[in-house]
């Protein structure tokens, strides 16, 4: 059975869904999984604007098959998907079906995306996978159902083979989200460019360039989608790369470094922070004068009593951080795949051939001996760009949301035994969470009084630099008026 997509410029009406041979409800499954597939291709155009919030995406298609407006969140804090699919599709709306990669995240009160569906008179709604946060899963699907719509969940209401790839593709899109709900750190993918016989560099450690020139563009756009990318101190003193993102357009992730002998070059394309931040994570203590250096040159310096992948990782994740991508040699590579915090591989394969015993490759050391203990990749993709080889793959898969996370009614105590009142138990609020914008790293702004008897008031950009005051200041807490906003 085939399903295309025809082009109508004469109506608002962006193309026609037409379905050719089969029984019915095959048919059914197949429009279904189709629009959602598109609904997650859509939610795709915005990845690594997004964060920390989802990639959403919305199909608004009619009972005859049309695709009558479509839409995607642009970035953190634009219109919902859903707002902007409605309105694209205007009067068409009544009575239509909309298609969303993910159920809405209706977030502290925020209803705008279900308003959207309901004013505008949507009458079914399919959704690709329920919202992966904890507190967020099901509050929008109960409403919607509460307006009367109809709301089917794949792999929950119905399921067929073709619906089973369709959800696969909202999970792939919202991997980072989802290892965020089920892990204490970030999705990492590792990528590196290698030559046929296995080389990332010459034997000099000259490796300028493996991968052609388009190979390197769709670099940058996995740079764009990510919200930081990582080397070694090694590929800093052999490559002094400059680690951007440079096909044109979005977002330009943090670099960051992991050195622990801070033993790196005082002038390197890494240090103009004048367009991205870096920051440099280092074991404690290393050499002090060279942090005061970078710091004068507004690189941010974090030492860790442990400096190791999986610590630096749950740093970053605490952080906020949702997708690191890894573009270190493998030196580095190897203790992060040994740490488990890889879980993406992505390897350009360059029809060339360098030699050299000595010639780095792209995984060092993981003490393995036999070839039955190699680490077999899932759900592996070949694509050729250019002269160039894509292969990627997953070293761990995305964890599957239906058995892992139960939905919001169906919720019990993950660790009964934990009473998150007991005293010895410090839990810090993340971002991401119920009143997440008490993290230190969340945006919101607080305002506190500055005196006792004083009607002036202080604000500070976020709990973390209110923690920054010294404190014998005389603008430290005096009463506990938080005003979020
Ligand atoms: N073709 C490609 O895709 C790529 C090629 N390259 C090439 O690879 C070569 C560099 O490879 P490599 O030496 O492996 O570089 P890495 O990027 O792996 O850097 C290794 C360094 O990482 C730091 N480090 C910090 N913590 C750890 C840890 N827990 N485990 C391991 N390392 C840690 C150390 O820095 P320190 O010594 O400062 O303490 C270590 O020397 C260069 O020739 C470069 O051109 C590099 C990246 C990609
Ligand atoms: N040599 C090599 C890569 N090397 C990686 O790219 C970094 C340089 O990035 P930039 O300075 O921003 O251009 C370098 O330090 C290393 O991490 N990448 C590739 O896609 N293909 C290649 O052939």
């Amino acid at each position: 059975m085939a399903l295309s997509f025809r082009i109508c410029s004469s109506s608002p009406l962006i193309c026609r869904a037409t379905l050719s041979n089969g029984d019915n409800s095959r048919n059914y499954h197949t429009t279904d999984a189709a629009f959602i597939r598109r609904a997650a291709d859509l939610s795709e155009m915005s990845a690594g604007l997004t964060s920390p919030h989802p990639n959403f995406g919305c199909v608004i298609a009619t009972s005859s098959g049309k695709v009558a407006g479509e839409g995607y969140l642009y970035a953190q804090g634009t219109k919902p998907a859903e707002a902007l699919a409605v309105e694209a599709a205007g009067e068409f709306s009544r009575g239509a079906t909309a298609y969303l990669n993910m159920e809405p995240g209706d977030c502290h009160g925020d209803h705008t995306a279900v308003s959207a569906l309901v004013q505008a008179g949507i009458e079914r709604v399919v959704v690709g996978i329920r919202h992966p946060l904890q507190h967020l899963r099901g509050s929008a699907i109960r409403e919607l159902r509460s307006h009367g719509i109809e709301v089917n969940v794949l792999g929950e209401d119905f399921e067929s083979k073709v619906l089973e790839d369709a959800r696969k593709s909202c999970l792939l899109v919202n991997a980072p989200l989802i290892h965020r709900a089920c892990s204490r750190v970030p999705f990492s993918v590792l990528k590196y460019a290698m030559t046929l016989d296995g080389k990332i560099a010459a034997s000099s450690g000259h490796a300028a360039w493996i991968s052609s020139k388009l190979s390197r563009t769709r670099v940058f756009e996995l740079r764009g989608g990510s919200d930081a990318v990582i080397v070694g101190g090694n590929t800093v003193r052999q490559d002094d790369p400059r680690l951007t993102a440079r096909h044109g357009q979005g977002h330009t992730p943090t670099r960051i470094v992991m050195t622990q002998s801070l033993d790196l070059p005082e002038k390197a394309n890494l240090w103009d922070v004048s367009e991205v931040s870096t920051i440099v994570v280092t074991q404690r203590g290393a050499r002090k004068s060279f942090q005061k250096l970078l710091a004068s040159k507004g690189v941010e310096v974090v030492e860790f009593d442990m400096l190791n992948p999986r610590e630096v990782m749950e740093y970053f994740h605490l952080r906020g951080y949702l997708s690191i991508l890894w573009e270190c040699g493998g030196t580095l590579a190897a203790s992060a795949i040994s740490s488990s915090v890889i879980h993406k591989v992505v390897a350009f394969v360059a029809p060339k051939i360098i030699g050299g015993s000595k010639a780095p490759s792209p995984v060092g050391d993981l003490g393995m001996v036999e070839m039955t203990q190699a680490l077999n990749l899932i759900d592996v993709c070949y694509e050729q760009v250019g002269p160039d080889m894509l292969v990627s793959g997953f070293l761990q898969p995305i964890p599957d949301l239906l058995p892992v996370i139960p939905s919001e009614d169906a919720t019990v105590e993950i660790d009964p035994s934990v009473d998150p009142f007991e005293p010895s138990i410090i839990f810090f609020y993340k971002t991401w969470d119920l009143y997440g914008s008490f993290s230190n790293f969340s945006p919101h702004p607080i305002r506190m009084p500055y005196g006792e008897e004083n009607d002036d008031y202080m604000t500070w950009s976020s709990v973390e630099h209110y923690y920054q005051v010294p404190h014998n200041s005389p603008c430290k807490m005096v009463s506990c008026s938080f005003k979020t906003t």
